[in-house]
């Protein structure tokens, strides 16, 4: 913490922290792919969500789902990002370091894919065979 940093109040200090954080997140949505990808699939969800009337839980469920998926996106993108300070050349290291977080993101999107069919099937089952 420098000088400049002492002198501010905590409530000055918590609304810089956020606002730092919504620069973050405004920078991942709007230069990576993915995570445009991944707002258009939670979208969906909450559609499916109204469109299905599914039980209070299972929203419980799908914002911890989405939430996280959001969350681990931009955890990815810091590790790249961090990696490419470090170096732009090629490295094995900076490799495993990048493929490792992109594991993160997959893995978690098999879970979310995964309780995705658990919270809807049944709905969709009994719409279309009703
Ligand atoms: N400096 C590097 N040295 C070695 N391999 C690298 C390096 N940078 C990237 N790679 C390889 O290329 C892959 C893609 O890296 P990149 O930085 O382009 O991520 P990305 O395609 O933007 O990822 P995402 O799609 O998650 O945003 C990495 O997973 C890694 O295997």
């Amino acid at each position: 913490m420098d000088l400049k940093d002492r002198k501010r109040t905590t409530r000055q200090r918590l609304f810089r922290s956020f606002c730092c954080a919504w620069a973050g997140l405004t920078l991942v949505v709007r230069h990576e792919q993915n995570m445009k990808f991944h707002l258009l699939a939670a979208a969906a969800a909450v559609i499916c969500g109204f469109v299905f009337s599914i039980p209070l839980f299972h929203w419980m469920i799908l914002v911890v789902i989405i939430g996280g998926m959001l969350a681990l996106e931009v955890m990815n993108t810091a590790v790249e990002r961090v990696v490419d300070m470090i170096t732009e050349d090629y490295h094995p290291a900076a490799e495993k370091a990048k493929d490792i977080a992109a594991a993160a993101v997959l893995v978690y999107s098999a879970a979310a894919v995964v309780i995705g069919i658990l919270i809807f099937y049944e709905p969709v089952m009994s719409r279309l065979f009703s």
